[in-house]
């Protein structure tokens, strides 16, 4: 099977295609699809690019890769299996990060088109910044479920990625999460966090124990925690989660005593939380609910029967030694890290998730459907990426050809629309949003925060976050006083000074730049009293008025309908059975609160 493309195409495309050279971003679902049809269209010159290995969860869509592939690198498999349609295609493969110093501006603007088949925001934000300033047109792919994209994005012709707000992910405030769970979703986050804080990395938001700090709660004294004691001077003392099941050695029957009985009594302790709610019940190892049940038939997948209580238990006591044995395996200061695909690690959150559910009187869910939410799932449609796969290459076709004007954006609906439309091409391209913090010709944001509170590594933090920059230096606009270097050491000996110890005051403006983006925006400073932590402030946040789509040319009603945009494809025709899900690892949102409040993705979309 070998592509010839003379004679199939006009001879300026033949010849364009015959002297391109194209990247493709992500050797994933959608990314192994234009990789095929790059190939068989005949483009010469590819480079790939990706930083996983193939799973065996991958093996039924991502059809380069087969089972004796599992373990190995995305990229170069999909390299060797692409050559195999066609040896003379020149394939260079990068198992690697996108977002790494090697593939900077300069790497970038080698080639004639950039092709994005990522599954997260940060790497997408990333290749956008990098096209922008290269000036390589991107064709940016993504699908949710049945739903997908294909956007054009050219500097200066089109919006960028981030021309228009991003969805904000769905974030649960901490006191519901740690006392008064009402939905599956809520125990399943806690049930994560308690993984963490046994087993991953321990971060202080996550905290799974009782919340005494929650407003509804106010005036409770309430017992003391067990995982706090009295000190000799009477002070009660704290010990996180972590070193307290180390002391028991993991005994799950102490954990579960703890987490699922004593935690659950000082809940209780909280009479102001019960008072308009149904209070939950504490457990006990030794009476446990379904010890005696026979298992009833179940038709379906083994994943998708609902474990009695009594197996959540039984469950939890196998993987709390599982994992603390694989804990136990890594060097002093490792931690495991929560995937949806290691065994342990999602019987782990299905048991614990499961058991709190009971305790609160939430609904049980099935390992599959915890495993969806967990993980943040949408069952990936191979058509739908083959779809957009196919739409991207012609994209491509028509860029070469001189004709991106064309190359307007085109969305894949679950159902055929009112006007029987599945592919919806917007009728024009959609211009940059002249306020867009990122393409447009003087960038600039506003941040708000305190001064006299915020630090210098705070100040890191918030760059990095929430302008998605990888190593930010910032200078004081008019007086090039350097506040922080990506240069290691550099400022460190400022970070833990506030801004206003460093001079700066409300009005004040920072220049700031990432070096490997090639990227730089104007933040003003702007000082809020009350502002517990940072938050930024962007024209982007007005969301632009809805582009329009392409009038039916059959005379039928031609209402315009807002666009999916490229970070939210739920639309009135989107299949309402189907979950969309947003990637936990997006830029926290403008406005998100830092603090106390737990991110969790159930109900927005990003393209993966
Ligand atoms: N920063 C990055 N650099 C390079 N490749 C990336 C980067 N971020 C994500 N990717 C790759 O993009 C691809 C996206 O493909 P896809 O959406 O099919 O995800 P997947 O991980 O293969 O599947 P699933 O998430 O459903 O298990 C993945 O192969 C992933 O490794
Ligand atoms: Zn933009």
């Amino acid at each position: 099977m070998v592509a010839r493309v003379a004679g199939v195409f006009d001879e300026k495309l033949t010849e364009a295609i015959a002297n391109s050279k194209v990247l493709v971003v992500g050797a994933g679902g959608i990314g192994c699809e234009i990789l095929k049809n790059l190939v068989l269209t005949g483009f010469p010159n590819i480079e790939i690019i990706d930083l996983d290995t193939i799973d065996v969860s991958n093996l039924n869509r991502q059809f380069l890769f087969h089972k004796e592939h599992v373990g190995k690198s995305k990229a170069q498999v999909a390299k060797d299996s692409a050559l195999s349609f066609n040896p003379n295609v020149n394939i260079v493969a990068h198992h690697d990060s996108v977002i790494s110093n090697d593939y900077g501006v300069s790497y970038f603007k080698q080639f004639n088109i950039v092709m994005n088949a990522l599954d997260n925001r940060v790497a997408r934000n990333h290749v956008n910044r990098i096209c922008l300033a290269a000036n390589v047109p991107l064709i940016e792919t993504g699908t949710a479920g049945y739903a997908g994209q294909i956007e054009l994005i050219k500097k200066g012709l089109t919006q960028c990625y981030e021309c228009q707000p991003k969805a904000p992910q769905k974030s649960f405030p901490g006191c519901t999460i740690r006392n008064t769970p009402s939905e599956p979703i809520h125990c399943i986050v806690w049930a994560k966090h308690l993984f963490n804080q046994l087993f991953g990395e321990e971060d202080p938001d996550q905290d799974v124990s009782p919340d005494t700090a929650d407003p509804e709660a106010a005036g409770e004294a309430g017992a003391s925690a067990m995982t706090s004691k009295e000190t000799d001077a009477g002070n009660v003392e704290r010990k996180s989660t972590r070193m307290w099941a180390a002391e028991t050695d993991y005994d799950p029957q102490k954990l579960f005593s703890k987490l699922f009985g004593d935690d659950i009594r000082y809940l209780l302790s909280m009479e102001n939380l019960w008072k308009k709610r149904r209070p939950p019940t504490p457990l006990t190892w030794d009476n446990l609910p379904g010890k005696d049940d026979t298992p009833t038939q179940h038709s379906g997948l083994p994943d998708q029967r609902v474990w009695s209580v009594y197996e959540c238990a039984q469950v939890f006591a196998t993987c709390c030694k599982s994992l603390q044995a694989d804990l136990k395996g890594r060097p002093e200061g490792d931690h495991l890290v929560w995937d949806k695909d290691e065994k342990s690690a999602m019987d782990f959150v299905t048991a614990c998730a499961n058991i709190r559910a009971h305790i609160f009187n939430i609904q049980l869910k099935s390992r599959f459907e915890i495993k969806s939410m967990a993980g943040n799932i949408i069952p990936a449609i191979a058509t739908a990426n083959a779809i957009v796969a196919g739409i991207a290459v012609l994209r491509a076709q028509s860029i070469l050809k001189g004709d991106i004007e064309t190359c307007t954006s085109v969305y894949l609906r679950p159902k055929v629309n009112h006007r029987g439309q599945l592919f919806v091409p917007e009728r024009t391209l959609t211009a940059p949003n002249p306020k867009c913090y990122v393409c447009a010709p003087k960038p600039e944001v506003a941040l708000a925060c305190n001064l006299k509170s915020l630090t210098l590594k705070d100040l890191n933090t918030a760059l990095k976050e929430g302008l998605n920059m990888q190593a930010p230096d910032a200078t004081v606009e008019g007086k090039g006083l350097v506040v922080l270097s990506s240069e290691p050491g550099e400022t460190d000996h400022n970070n833990d000074k506030t801004l206003e110890e460093i001079g700066l005051n409300d009005g004040c403006a920072l220049m700031v730049d990432d070096f490997l983006q090639n990227y730089e925006v104007r933040v003003r400073l702007q000082q809020e009293d009350e502002e517990k932590a940072w938050r930024l402030v962007t024209d982007v946040d007005e969301p632009m008025p809805a582009p329009k789509e392409q009038k039916p040319t059959n005379g039928a009603n031609g209402n315009n309908e807002p666009k999916p945009g490229p970070s939210r494809p739920k639309d009135d025709d989107s299949d309402s059975d189907m979950e969309i899900i947003e990637e936990d690892d997006g830029v926290p949102t403008a406005k998100a609160p830092k603090r106390r409040r737990t991110e969790m993705t159930d109900e927005v979309v990003e393209l993966c």
